[in-house]
Order: C-alpha cells, then sequence, then structure tokens
C-alpha cells in the first residue's frame, strides 16, 4: 500500500479502508468475495485478518478501496485498536436469521467501533445480511432501521448469496465517503495511521 497516487495506469483520486465487522458466521468473508468477484463459495471461517483490493469509479472519482475481513470476535477475542485505525467506513454485520447477532450490534460492536475507531467522521452501514432465507427471519427490517438510527449509520438489509444490495451496500457507503466536505484532509490524515497499521501487520 502506499499514498494516493494521481498518475499512471494504477490511478485513484482516493484511497479508503474499509472495515467489515460482526459476529463470527454473520457473512463478512462471503460478502467480501461476493463483491469483488461474481461468485460466492461456501466458505470456511476466516482465520485472523484478509482484505481485498477493489477500484472503483463513483462519483466521476476513481476510487481505490481497500476492504479489511477479520474472523468473529467470538473465537478471537476483541480485535485490536490497529484494525480500527485509519478506517474511513465501518460495515456492521448481522445475519437477520440470527437475533443474538443483532443484539451483539450494539453490545458489542458499536461500543468496539466507539472506543477504537479513531475517526469521528467514519461513514457507517448497518447490513442485514441472508435475507434470502425470509422463512427464517428472526429481526424485522423496522428493527435494523431503528438501530441504524440510532447508531447514525446507513442501513441496508442484502444476501451474499443472491447479491441483492451487496454492490449498492458499498456504492452507498463509498458515495456518502466521497460526498464529505472535507474529503482531501480525511483521507490524507488518515492515512498516515494505515501506513502504521501496515507496519504492525508485516511486523507479526
Ligand atoms: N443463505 C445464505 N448463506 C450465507 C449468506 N452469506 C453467507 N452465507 C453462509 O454463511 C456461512 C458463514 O459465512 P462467512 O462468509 O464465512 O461468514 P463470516 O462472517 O466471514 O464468518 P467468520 O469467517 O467466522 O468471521 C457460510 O456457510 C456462507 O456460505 C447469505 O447471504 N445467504
Amino acid at each position: 500500500m502506499g499514498s494516493p497516487t494521481r498518475g499512471g495506469n494504477n490511478t485513484y483520486d482516493y484511497s479508503f479502508k474499509i472495515l467489515l465487522i460482526g459476529d463470527s458466521g454473520v457473512g463478512k468473508s462471503s460478502l467480501l468475495l461476493s463483491f469483488i468477484s461474481n461468485f460466492v463459495h461456501d466458505l470456511t471461517p476466516t482465520i485472523g485478518v484478509d482484505f481485498k483490493v477493489k477500484m472503483l469509479t463513483i462519483g466521476g472519482k476513481r476510487l481505490k478501496l481497500t476492504i479489511w475481513d477479520t474472523a468473529g470476535q467470538e473465537r478471537f477475542g476483541t480485535l485490536t485498536s490497529s484494525y480500527y485505525r485509519g478506517a474511513h467506513g465501518i460495515i456492521l454485520v448481522y445475519d437477520v436469521t440470527r437475533r443474538e447477532t443483532f443484539t451483539n450490534l450494539s453490545n458489542l460492536w458499536a461500543k468496539e467501533v466507539q472506543l477504537y475507531s479513531t475517526n469521528n467522521e467514519c461513514i457507517k452501514i448497518i447490513l442485514g445480511n441472508k435475507v434470502d432465507r425470509e422463512n427464517e427471519r428472526a429481526v424485522t427490517r423496522e428493527e435494523g432501521l431503528a438501530l441504524a438510527r440510532e447508531h447514525k449509520c446507513l442501513f441496508l438489509e442484502c444476501s451474499a448469496k443472491n447479491k441483492e444490495n451487496v454492490q449498492k451496500c458499498f456504492k452507498d457507503l463509498t458515495l456518502k465517503l466521497v460526498s464529505l466536505p472535507h474529503i482531501e484532509i480525511f483521507q490524507q490524515i488518515l492515512w498516515r495511521g494505515n501506513k502504521v497499521l501496515t507496519v504492525l501487520i508485516n511486523d507479526n
């Protein structure tokens, strides 16, 4: 990784770090794969942290998204502040068929974000995944919306399996990011934090 470039073939105007968080099994890795590629595989659980890079053009701006995916909280303990450092966008995922993954968003994940996120202007989206399993639904859309309002987040329901709303989630998030009034400063200051993160991870 490096600071934003404005020349050459691999050019971009802005580079954003996006995090996927939420309980184990809610579908974070599937969402990432569904967004990055056209295929969704049956996945083995993530061990540790993984990230993928996707180039995207939104609102006439060329963006580089570095999307971080981590294994579920319950198996690896609380994520450290280095994972959150420098994040521009956070996707909080729950599984609409498992109510505890929804209650954990307020009881656990939102608190972590508040504690560790280095940036007050970070854009957040709450994402209710697995809506293809409608007959097993345990959380209503209205409850999801209410939680998003309470935490000042965007909100969507989606399915990584049939790809419903997956592109839209990343698009809505990045649209909001590029429309921030102080975007140039916001992204450069945070990028410095990101470099620190890269060094920390490479050293391990
Ligand atoms: N029906 C359905 N199944 C899904 C969907 N998204 C993910 N799954 C399945 O749910 C299981 C868990 O998905 P993962 O993507 O591994 O979940 P995760 O949140 O990354 O889990 P960890 O790696 O443990 O943190 C897998 O068997 C997926 O195939 C979805 O939208 N619909």
